[in-house]
This record gives structure tokens, sequence and C-alpha cells, in this order.
């Protein structure tokens, strides 16, 4: 019997996430929602459509299709709307491959493993970081009792959204919930439930969503089906018999998918004789496009040359091109009710675009759909322009990357060391990475990140407070004395084989964890929730904790409340003048170790110069660290004695290249990396 420990006799679904394992009182999950399979063919019978009406969609690509759906074939009974989430790597975007090709919406062995997962950066680090929709047809034979049913298929379509299974991409996940009835909860067969398991499992049950579990990878030699199977009753409370057993790599168990989601998940709600409301659930910029919107229709139709609204801005639009993601953009002049598409509308900045807005046509006047709720950003750091002069361009591609990720806040600041910059908000450090490297692959802008900071409060003598999101805005006013510092924690989940227990308290104490709970989910595995403060996580904890536990432990957070702390602000000088970019924020016990591996880091990094070097971390006037970095300029052809001259060009050349991406620092040239690796030790 699997079970959630109730808080109170109200129970809540919001809060559930944040009561696994909380408090004393059991109850069962028993609530999950469920389509009816019998009610949904009903329907189909009841509204008497022509089952004959159907392109067979199923065997054919993208491109034939293109000229011959007709979406009135579709209404939303005969729709289903369905996320795949997961833990990460556990296989969802090679199921979400495997599904596309079944349905012919992409071909078999296309040639591009992954096919969701659009961006380089997807491809190169082979991760999901954007969810991605795609529409499918699928013909579908119930096997009912109903002899219409059982001889005629049924013609579906489905819209499939791959999710990102990492932590900081939780946010992606629950925006793409929002748009489905049902989710298919992945589960490796040999690694069984994971932290990211637990999270998207209650981001998909607390938006009331029908959950197929999809126990997968059993071709592999350690798979254990039926392990994973009393852990998804004894965690989650899910009927083991409801489990569908899959290998992506083999295509073993497949067929069931499709049925499965048909026949167990709800068709979208929603009116089709309301005025139109349509959630944009996500945007991107395309040149010659302007910005193209995703969008999911709730109630009424959407047709080409329809005047829209955005609740949020008031601005009205004309609906230039309309369609679905078949996998690729494909017009259909029309998008009805519970269909989840494109629309082209003459947007032109990211600021239009406003993600969880509600669209509607211009001459109604609806009601807003809830939307999403706030981002929470987890992480600030400062974002430069390696060359100032490049600050425009810079500006140009923070706007048109925002509009594809519109988790990242953006305000502009300047840095005496760096000069005119953009402070940015992230959900976490790979999220943060991954910005970087889009900015970088995706438009061609090369930047300098200065050290993330977490956003802290500070109170001041004369009672005002204020959130501390750049260490280098500390007040300096001498009037305006530090009285008190809070920084901001999170409730994180760790599942660990057994063995592993003692390393991970170790690990937690040394990061000024405060254990919450610790329990098993069976005889191998150990669950634990600690309280951390964010800092201490944002930095290294994660690998630290994969590294301890030879890669066996999984890990997921989320944000809880501010706590008191003992703070300061920790500057780094080179040549007795602070450079703002390198401040951090850090707590006051670890303020000297940090200091001193901040310095012999810097140290590492900075080339020697035609001058001495001093480089000090210190605390208001005292220093608390430093190194010297003697004068002299490094002679990278040292090694190279005689041989070939191209080779010594080759060098001459890569140093060059690494002058382009130092900055100047008063008189002192600091290389990208140092900023970079900074952010590995505070
Ligand atoms: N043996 C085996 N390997 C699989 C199977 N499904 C996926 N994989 C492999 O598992 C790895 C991760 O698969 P992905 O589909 O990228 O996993 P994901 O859950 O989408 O990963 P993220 O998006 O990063 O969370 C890849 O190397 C796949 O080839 C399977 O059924 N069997």
């Amino acid at each position: 019997m699997g079970y959630l420990r109730r808080a109170s006799n109200t129970f809540r679904l919001p809060k559930l996430r944040s009561l696994l394992y909380a408090s004393s009182e059991f109850i069962p999950l028993s609530v999950i929602n469920r389509a009816n399979p019998i009610e949904s063919r009903l329907s189909c019978t009841q509204f008497g459509w022509n089952h004959h009406a159907f392109c067979s969609h199923s065997r054919q690509n993208s491109k034939d299709n293109a000229n011959c759906i007709d979406l009135s074939q579709y209404p939303t009974e005969r729709i289903r709307n369905f996320s795949i989430i997961a833990h990460v790597d556990h296989g969802k975007s090679t199921l979400a491959d495997r599904l596309l090709e079944l349905t012919g919406t992409i071909k078999r062995g296309h040639g591009q493993p992954q096919y969701l997962d659009k961006l380089q950066v997807e491809r190169e680090r082979g991760i999901t970081v954007k969810a991605q929709t795609a529409t499918m047809f699928h013909d579908h034979k119930f096997q009912g009792t109903n002899a219409i049913d059982a001889q005629e298929p049924v013609g579906f379509l489905l819209n499939l959204i791959d999710t990102p299974g990492h932590v900081d991409f939780s946010y992606e996940v629950s925006r793409s919930l929002a748009a489905c009835q049902g989710a298919l909860l992945v589960v490796d067969a040999a690694q069984g439930v994971q932290a990211q398991t637990v999270a998207n499992f209650y981001l998909a049950f607390e938006s009331n969503l029908a959950i197929i579990p999809v126990i997968n990878k059993i071709d592999q030699p350690t798979a254990d089906p039926d392990r994973v199977k009393a852990q998804l009753k004894s965690i989650f409370d899910l009927d083991p018999n409801d489990a569908l057993l899959t290998s992506a790599k083999t295509g073993q168990g497949l067929e069931h998918v499709l049925p499965a989601v048909i026949e167990r998940m709800p068709p979208p709600p929603g009116n089709c004789n309301s005025p139109l409301r349509m959630l944009l659930l996500d945007s991107y910029y395309d040149e010659y496009k302007g910005v193209i919107c995703h969008v999911a229709v709730v109630d009424g139709t959407l047709r080409k040359g329809d005047k829209i609204s955005s609740a949020a801005t008031g601005q009205s639009y004309e609906v230039l091109d309309v369609g679905i993601m078949h996998p690729e953009l494909t017009p259909t002049g029309v998008l009805l009710t519970g269909q989840v598409g494109y629309v082209v509308s003459g947007m032109r900045s990211t600021k239009e675009a406003r993600v969880g807005d509600t669209l509607h046509q211009s001459r109604s006047i609806v009601e807003p759909l809830p939307g999403f709720k706030p981002v929470k950003h987890m992480v600030f750091s400062g974002v430069y322009p390696v060359d100032g002069s490049d600050f425009e361009a810079l500006n140009h591609a923070i706007e048109r990357l925002t509009c594809n990720d519109a988790s990242v806040s953006v305000t502009k600041e300047s840095s005496t060391a760096l000069g005119l910059g953009f402070r940015c908000g992230f959900l976490g450090l790979l999220h943060m990475d991954v910005f970087h490297q889009r900015l970088e692959q995706e438009y061609g802008a090369h930047v300098i990140s200065t050290v993330p900071t977490v956003p802290y409060i500070f109170e001041y003598s004369d009672g005002s407070k204020v959130q501390v999101q750049n260490p280098a805005a500390l007040s300096s006013n001498p009037k305006q004395r530090v009285t008190a510092t809070w920084e901001p924690t999170v409730i994180a989940t760790i599942i660990i084989p057994s063995e592993y227990v003692g390393a991970v308290i170790t690990l937690c104490s040394e990061r000024r964890g405060e254990q919450l709970e610790y329990t098993f989910i069976d005889s191998q595995r150990a669950f634990m929730k600690y309280r951390l403060p964010l800092r201490e996580i944002v930095v290294d904890f994660y690998n630290e904790l994969k590294s301890i536990t030879s890669g066996y432990a999984s890990f997921d957070y989320e944000d809880s409340d501010y706590q008191a702390s003992d703070l300061v602000k920790l500057d780094i000088l080179l040549n007795g003048q602070p450079v703002d970019a390198m401040a951090a924020i850090v707590h006051n016990l670890k303020a000297q170790r940090v200091g001193r591996d901040l310095v012999e880091k810097l140290k590492k990094f900075i080339d020697r110069q035609m001058f001495e070097i001093i480089i000090q971390a210190a605390i208001g006037s005292k220093v608390v660290a430093r190194e010297t970095v003697s004068a002299m300029r490094k002679n990278v052809l040292a090694k190279c004695y005689g041989g070939d001259v191209t080779r010594k060009k080759k060098l001459l050349e890569k140093q060059k290249e690494g002058k382009k991406r130092m900055k100047r620092v008063g008189s002192v040239d600091i290389p990208q990396e140092a900023f970079h690796e900074l952010l590995k030790v505070s």
C-alpha cells in the first residue's frame, strides 16, 4: 500500500509535493485522476462522427500530411495531450522518438538521435533543456463491446510534450503540464525511482493529470521491473498492473503505449462554443516570421486572419499563420478547442509574448486563464560582453534568447571592472551554463559571467531591508551598518543506495544542512530530506554528492524559507584595486577558506605579465588571503625546442585567440576562464 502522510485534516493538492513524508499520518494516494475509457468511447459515438472521414496519417511522413490535415476531424474527444516526464536519462527523448516513428511523424532511422532535442546544447550535453511539442496522428481500434468501435479504427490527434529531467528545468516541466491531461512517468527498469521521478510525479499529480507509469530500458541485463513496480506502489500508490514495460531502444512493448494514452487519459476539457481562449505556452524568435508562439487552445476556435489580443498587454494582432508542430511547423489554417499548435501574429519583441498570457479574440472579453506561477530565480550572475563595444549586440542576443527561455530575468547593470552588462536571474547553475552556451552558439555572443550569487536579504541600521542579487551593490555608506542578514534555503530530496548514507550525512552537515527525514524506500535505497542553504548547493554540491556515492545518488530540491545567517562580503583586489565583478557574499565561518581558495585559483589563471600582480581577498579592510604573480610574459614557445615553424605559429595564434577573451581590469589582463573557475570555489 502506498502512502502519503497527511499534515492536517484538510488535504490540499498544491501542497502535496512539499508534504511528501512530512508528517505522521498516512493517507492512500488513490485519488489519481484516470480517464474513463468507456466514457470517451461513448462520447465519440454520441457525437456521431464519421469514422471514415480521416486521412490515414499513420504511415505517412509529415510533408505528405501537410496537405490533407483537416483538424475539424479532431474534436476534443479525439485529442490527447500528454507529457513524458522522468528522472534525467531514464529515456524520455528516446521514447518520444520511437512514438514519432511509430506514428509515421518522422521517418524510422531519421539519422538524428533524439529528434526533439533540437538545440545544439541539448545534443552536445545529451540532455533536454527545452520542452518540445509534436503532434502525431494515430488510428486506434477499441477492443470494447461496442460493435462499431470494435470494427473501425478511430483517428486520434496526439500532442506529445517531451520535457527536461534536470531539476533546473522543472519550471519547463510544470509549464508543459499545463497543456496536458496526462503524463507518461518513465522510470529506468534498473535504476528505479529517483529524486526527479518523485518531483515530476508530484508536479503531474498536483496538476490532476492521469499518470501512466512506463518502466523503460527493460532490455538492460540489470533491469528489475518487479522491484520498480513495488517502488511505484509503495511511493506513489500506483497500481503495478497499470505499468507498461518498454524498451525504447529495442522497441519492445512500445505498441502498448499509445493505446494506453488514448484509453486511460481524458480528452482536453474546454468548450468549442465559448469565445476563444488560448494559453501562451512558449515562444521563440524567427528571423523571418518574428515571434512564433506555442499555444494551447482552451476554448473556442482560432483561424488564420482572426484579430486576437493579449490579456496581459492589451495589444492586438492579426493571425498571419496558424498550425501544428508535426513535428515541424505545419500550417493548418485553424486550431480548435483542445488543440496545441503555433501562431504567428506579427509580434516583434519578447516583451509582447508573455509566457502564461491568455490570447483571445479582440472583439470578445474573456476571463484570463490562471497562467503560471511566477518563476523563482535561484542564482543571479552578471553577464558582460568580452569586448565592451559588443554591448548592443549582446543586448539584442539576450532579448532574442529570453523569448525562448522566459525563465531568465534580465536587468541592466554596470561594473567598474567589466563595463556595461546585465544582471540575470537563473533557475540554477546548469541553467546559467546552458544560457551562456546558447548565447554563444545561437547568437555568437562571447560573454564573461561574474560569480553567481543567491538572493540574500540584508537589514541596515536605518531599518531598511534589501534583497541583494549583486554583492557589488551592497551599500558602502558607513552610516548604513548591516544589522542582520538572511539567506534562502531549499528542501533537498536525496535518494541513495543504503551503503552511502554515512557519506551523504557527512556532506550535508559540512554544507550546514539540517536533516528533516530519513527513511527507506525499499531494502536497498534510502530516502533523505534536508534543509540546506541554497548557496551551499548551487556551488558544486551535486558533483560532490555524485562522487561520494559513485554516481548513484539522485537529487532534487525545491525552494523554502529564508533563515537568519552570519554573512559577510568578500572582496577580491588586484594590485590593491577591488574587482567588483569578483566580489562574493559568504558565510562568516567560511570566509577565510573561500578567500584563500579564490586567490589561489586566480593565481593559476592569471598569466605572468610585465609587472608583479598582487591578488588579495579582504573582508572590509581586513585582508584574509594573498598571493603574488611575479612579473614576466608567459612564453608559450618555451617547450617548443627548434622543430616545425607551423607548430610555433599555431601556438602563437592560440595565444592571440586567448587574448581576445581577456578582460583588462586596471592594468591586469584576466582570462575569461578565471571568472568561470571562481564559480566553483565561492
Ligand atoms: N538500454 C537502453 N537504453 C536506453 C533506452 N532508452 C533510452 N536509452 C538510452 O539512455 C540514454 C538517455 O536517454 P534519453 O532519451 O536522452 O533520456 P532523457 O530522459 O530524455 O534524458 P534528459 O532529457 O537529459 O533527462 C541514451 O543513451 C539512450 O540511448 C532503453 O530502452 N534501453
